[in-house]
């Protein structure tokens, strides 16, 4: 579910590749096999969708239940500023620049949320989950075929004075996958967290399921980091923040899809939702439509980088029709 505006950049594109929104650079791409956008601010994709996503609320996807809005949760319930379809969220009302756009997936780096640490930051300073995703990024490569794309990207200017990232991004007619790369450049050894923060298109942030998590440990943020275990598998009814002790496959069932969400060099799953406290910029409509998991290093897995050493942070997000 993304924003009108975007959707009718999407609806317009001919082939180009570039386009402006919200004040930003956008790569984006129509093809059979799918749709793309990722915003050059950050390395941040913001839309994907797959050939016949059947959840768009289309007739021309297949979508069964398309020709009655009544029936179809998935689209015809979006705020009149949002169009629905994709498998990420991204909010109608994003900040202006140097903000940092909340939705699709922000590349948090090279620190998660606000534990930054004195390798990262050595004076402590810096915003909440680092700079990264405030940045220009550039696209190094772009690998375009017939089944879908891959795209490389790394930071305009150096963001770390020992670190360097950069950004993998593969889409086709099955899946996204993003790969956060970071090469330690530098001569100490450093600590970095950090996190993939997806933001995924759900019906209904107060009517969702995570499996997989069955048994987790997890630090409440919204009880002081309180260390409990996760009873069962997880249903959202309202607004959390938890760091989930786990490396576990996910599966994310909103009741009209069921998400797989595979993560790569992490142990820490955060799922997040603001639930009514929702941030400046969501309108309170459109921010029941996201459910954020993370793949993420956290405290509980920051990751110690040697001199020439490298680390790779990674989520794949796919369908799963087994129940
Ligand atoms: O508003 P931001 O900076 O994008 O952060 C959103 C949320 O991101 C999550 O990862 C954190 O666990 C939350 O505590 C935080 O509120």
């Amino acid at each position: 579910m993304i924003p009108a505006s975007l959707r009718a950049l999407l609806d317009a594109t001919d082939g180009q590749r570039r386009a402006d929104w919200a004040g930003r650079e956008i790569w984006l791409a129509r093809e059979p096999w799918g749709e793309l956008a990722v915003s050059l601010q950050g390395a941040q994709v913001l839309h994907y969708r797959p050939a016949g996503d059947p959840a768009a609320g289309d007739p021309a996807a297949g979508d069964p239940a398309a020709g009655d809005p009544a029936d179809d949760p998935a689209g015809h319930d979006a705020p009149s500023d949002m169009s629905p379809g994709g498998w990420l969220w991204v909010t109608p009302t994003p900040q202006t620049l140097p903000g940092a756009i909340r939705g699709g997936i922000p590349l948090c780096w090279p620190w998660f949320a606000d534990e930054r640490t004195a390798d990262e930051s050595p004076d402590r300073s810096g915003p909440m989950h680092g700079p990264a995703r405030k940045a220009d990024w550039r696209l190094d490569a772009v690998d375009e075929h017939e089944e879908g794309v891959e795209l490389h990207l790394s930071p305009l200017e150096r963001l770390h004075s020992q670190l360097a990232p950069r950004a993998v991004i593969q889409a086709n007619a099955n899946r996204l996958h993003v790969e956060l790369i970071t090469e330690h450049v530098g001569e100490t050894p450093v600590k970095i967290t950090g996190a993939l923060h997806s933001y995924l298109a759900v019906a209904d942030a107060r009517a969702c399921r995570i499996e997989g998590l069955a048994g987790a440990r997890y630090l409440d943020k919204l009880a002081d980091f309180a260390e409990r275990e996760q009873q069962g598998e997880l249903g959202i009814r309202h607004g959390l923040d938890r760091i989930y002790h786990s490396n576990a496959e996910l599966v994310l069932d909103d009741g009209r899809r069921r998400l797989r969400v595979a993560r790569q060099g992490s142990d820490s799953a955060v799922v997040w939702h603001p639930g009514d406290e929702l941030p400046a910029d969501t309108p309170t409509e459109a921010g029941r439509h996201f459910l954020c998991i993370e793949s993420a290093n956290t405290r509980l897995d920051p990751v110690w980088l040697v001199p020439g050493a490298q680390h790779l942070l990674g989520t794949t997000l796919s369908l799963t029709s087994t129940p």
